[in-house]
């Protein structure tokens, strides 16, 4: 069969967490990383997921690299696009959720497309187009303070209307129990009032499974991944996918697991509390680190040093502070250079460790994640088993001096896992069967 759903992914973690979702319900997933041009066509996939760094980028390079990805995927036959953005629907005053949506609705030439952030599964959910995650509005649930894009409006029609100059409408939960007829008819009748984009309420997975029918023939739908739990489904339905047993495929690397963490959200900064209490851990300070070599080089003595006398035990190293702490690091160093300074870090960390035998490796953090894919040069991962909602293990190629080798990856959004998931990542790994 061919491709069935092309997806671009606006951060790494958030691709992953897409491809995640398309494989547990059935779709075989490749993620490709960064724009795709001239990278091999991926073979034996159902959905390929484009993960771009197009989250907090400027707005015009955004959509240049989300119409490269639509351009690939649309040059492999995609039956549907999906663009994929975050379950807290990360972005700025600028976007750059409005604008390239309204990028890819051009190139598709599509009137319509509708906006479902949601993942219930992870306490996501969408009521009168308001976001709460867990009981919290979004504005009250630690994203109001992220170090790059703070979320600090719930209203969805009202943030995406300030993102585009197309109009923006609600779908609402009363709507939708009344089944995805109903919706698909709203939709029809919002689309004779030129109503671009319409924000969709979703309380709990039998939401997403009628927006998923009611929004199967659109060229274009954009959200978080819990709509990609609900699509393959229709897809079955509509002949276009063959029913496999498991589309989840990987062969666990060895080598030493290495834990970075970039991520500063209230979940990370549990785990990373979690993982102290059983492990070793090395904290970054931007300012040290843009002070000189010095530091970074010690940090990299001390992962080796670990390595050397416990091979098969993970070590932690993290920039992960409290809001209090990055707005210092920011105010002296400035927001985008103290992000570039712990993610270049993070990547060399990652890069020099790899290169001298570690083998699985659990990043946290979107952007933290986009810099060390970057770094290492990977160009795809294989989606395997689910660690927690939204992060499974991946497997990826690398290329070392000693030549090609499997490296174990699981990137992690800022928001999610359970606690304990820098420990029980590794467990499960060493318990998936080759
Ligand atoms: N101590 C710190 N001071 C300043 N900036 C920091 C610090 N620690 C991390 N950062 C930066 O904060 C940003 C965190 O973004 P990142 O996307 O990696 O995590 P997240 O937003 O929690 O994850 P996600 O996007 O998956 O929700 C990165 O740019 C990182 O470099
Ligand atoms: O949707 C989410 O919450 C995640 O996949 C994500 O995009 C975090 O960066």
């Amino acid at each position: 069969m061919s491709l069935v759903l092309g997806a671009i992914a606006d951060d790494f973690t958030g691709a992953t967490d897409l491809a995640n979702n398309l494989v547990r319900s059935g779709m075989r997933t490749v993620q490709i990383l960064g724009v795709p041009t001239g990278k091999p066509q991926p073979e034996d996939v159902d959905a390929i997921v484009v993960a771009l760094k197009s989250r907090s980028c400027p707005v015009d390079e955004a959509i240049k690299d989300s119409l490269a990805a639509l351009d690939w995927l649309s040059g492999l036959g995609a039956q549907q696009i999906f663009f994929k953005y975050c379950s807290t629907f990360d972005s700025t005053a600028e976007g750059n959720i409005g604008p390239v949506a309204d990028a890819l609705m051009d190139a598709l030439n599509t009137r319509q497309t509708v906006m479902v952030p949601a993942f219930p599964t992870t306490g996501r959910t969408v009521y009168q187009g308001h976001l709460f995650v867990g009981d919290r509005l979004l504005n009250d649930s630690g994203m109001q303070d992220h170090p790059l894009n703070p979320m600090t409006d719930a209203d969805l029609v009202r943030v995406l209307g300030s993102q585009t100059p197309h109009s923006v409408a609600l779908l609402n939960r009363p709507l939708l129990v009344s089944g995805a007829g109903a919706a698909r008819e709203h939709l029809l009748s919002l689309a004779d009032n030129d109503v671009r984009h319409v924000i969709c309420d979703t309380l709990d997975d039998d939401d997403l499974d009628v927006l998923a029918e009611a929004c199967v023939d659109m060229p274009l739908v954009t959200g978080g991944s819990g709509l990609g739990q609900a699509l393959p489904e229709q897809y079955r339905r509509r002949g276009w996918l063959d029913s496999v047993d498991n589309a989840a495929r990987l062969v666990p690397a060895s080598g030493s697991p290495l834990v970075l963490s970039g991520s500063c959200s209230r979940a990370t900064l549990g785990q990373v509390a979690h993982f102290l209490e059983h492990y070793p851990g090395i904290a970054l300070d931007p300012l040290e680190l843009a002070a000189g070599d010095e530091s970074l080089n010690s940090v990299l003595d001390a992962v080796r040093e670990h390595r050397r006398l416990r091979p098969d035990e993970p070590i932690l190293v993290y920039a992960s502070a409290e809001p209090d702490r990055v707005k210092a690091a920011q105010e002296q160093l400035g927001v985008a250079r103290a992000g570039e300074i712990v993610e270049q870090a993070l990547a060399t960390i990652a890069v020099t460790s790899v290169k001298e035998g570690v083998g699985r490796l659990l990043v946290a953090g979107g952007e933290t994640s986009g810099a060390v894919v970057s770094a290492l040069e990977l160009d795809q991962l294989r989606i395997g088993p689910q660690i927690d909602a939204g992060v499974p293990w991946t497997q990826a190629r690398i290329q070392t001096p000693a030549g090609e080798r499997t490296l174990s990856l699981a990137l992690k959004s800022g928001n999610f896992g359970g606690v304990d998931i820098f420990t029980r990542g590794f467990t499960l790994l060493g318990e998936v069967s080759v």
